[in-house]
């Protein structure tokens, strides 16, 4: 009896693996993700095979994880993974197979080849694989940064973030279930997520940024920028900032001041700026937090998402001039990175990130995206050197030569 009893016991990334094999043969859209800080990993499953896409009245949604491209959808609308299922595990804690939901247990194929699922369609399945091709480009880039600067010397910008792509080949040996469990523990401070809709492909990141976050009465948001290597034995405390990071991140937490005052909410806590460490970078963060019930603005996580998206961070300033300038000259496509993605109305609480550190699945090989933020002061091959550094956040899993 208490053999049995101890065998249902299942250790923490097997358990996992176990739910990543069961949501995959299921044929349905999922994700799964671990909060900054946090020692819970949460799964929703989607019930239906549908692709499902929302608007972005987040108050109204029922329970799931949101999925929003860089660029607009039509009809403004995001895609939708519903938490039909929800399932949380605590990782310090083996898993009791007795509390699996019902979908894993009954699973067809306890061992599917995972590699199959990924990345059969896409959204953005690049017809111009040409222009695709030059978001790989070292040229590309350090062109997109010169011509960056002009803009901003002349006049028609403060800040753009250009970005990049960098594309590896998954080794054959690749182990999704461990590269999960390896960011999970390397990454503390980020919100580890992996999703996986069908129809639209494959993603894991690690990002360190909130867009926006609700609990309760209280509204949450941060501006993050300016980027260094993590040195030294107390990196938090040793670093200094150039004037160029500080200005550059000034200007984001200038921009979401603005998006206050567009909605005319004049009480708002700011703190900082302070120095955060996520994975072995280091940026300057402040945060802005709101009491709802007390300004009356219950829908400001709504309301905010569309007023800040894409941010300053990721797009630029004025954010009309620099979208329109990342168009013309970035020549490709973003697709989900710097979009956002993240629980809603999961457990009482809506927390969404910006889609950054992030990598898409395809066949073979995964493709890393990373930008950096440019301003009058910038340095092309500095800002080159930065994308490289934020690639590696995710791309040493996949290349141990990346590290
Ligand atoms: C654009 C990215 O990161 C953003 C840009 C930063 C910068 O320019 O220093 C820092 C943090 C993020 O807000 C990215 O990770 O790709």
């Amino acid at each position: 009896m208490i053999e049995s009893l101890v065998s249902q016991r299942i250790a923490t990334k097997d358990a996992i693996q176990i739910l990543l094999n069961a949501a995959f043969s299921s044929g349905k859209s999922f994700a799964l993700w671990r909060k900054p800080k946090s020692k819970v990993l949460e799964l929703v499953l989607d019930s239906e095979e549908v692709t499902r896409k929302v608007g972005m009245g987040i108050e109204e949604l029922p329970a799931g994880f949101i999925v929003h491209p860089f660029e607009d959808q039509e009809n403004k609308q995001a895609f939708f993974i519903k938490a039909c299922s929800y399932f949380s595990l605590n990782l310090n804690q083996e898993v009791q197979e007795i509390d699996f939901p019902e979908w894993v247990k009954v699973n067809p194929d306890p061992n599917p080849k995972i590699s199959d699922f990924f990345n059969r369609k896409n959204i953005h399945s690049f017809s111009n694989k040409e222009k695709q091709n030059l978001g790989e480009s070292k040229s590309h880039f350090i062109e997109l940064v010169e011509k960056s600067i002009q803009s901003i010397k002349a006049g028609y910008l403060e800040k753009v973030v250009p970005a990049r792509t960098k594309t590896i080949t998954i080794s054959e040996n690749f182990d999704l279930v461990q590269s999960i469990w390896e960011l999970l523990f390397s990454y503390p401070n980020s919100f580890v997520n992996f999703f996986h809709i069908p129809e639209i492909g494959t993603w894991l990141g690690a990002s360190p940024e909130i867009l926006i976050e609700t609990k309760g009465d209280e509204f949450y948001t941060m501006s993050l920028a300016g980027t260094q290597k993590a040195q030294g034995d107390n990196p938090l405390k040793s670093a200094a900032w150039t004037q160029k990071e500080i200005e550059e991140q000034a200007l984001v937490s200038r921009y979401i001041v603005d998006c206050f005052k567009k909605i005319r909410l004049r009480e708002y806590e700011e703190h900082g700026p302070k120095t955060v460490m996520a994975g072995d970078l280091l940026h300057l963060r402040s945060d802005f937090r709101v009491n709802m019930k007390e300004t009356n603005f219950p829908q400001l996580g709504s309301v905010m998402l569309d007023l800040l998206h894409p941010t300053s961070a990721v797009c630029g300033m004025p954010r009309k001039e620099a979208h329109d300038f990342l168009k013309d000259h970035e020549d490709f496509d973003r697709s989900f990175f710097a979009g956002f993605l993240g629980p809603v109305n999961v457990q009482g609480s809506t927390s969404i990130y910006v889609n950054l550190r992030t990598a898409s699945f395809g066949e073979n090989e995964i493709t890393l995206y990373a930008g950096a933020g440019v301003t009058e002061d910038s340095d092309p091959e500095k800002e080159w050197e930065e994308t490289e550094l934020k690639c590696r956040i995710i791309g040493k899993f996949f290349q141990p030569q990346l590290s």
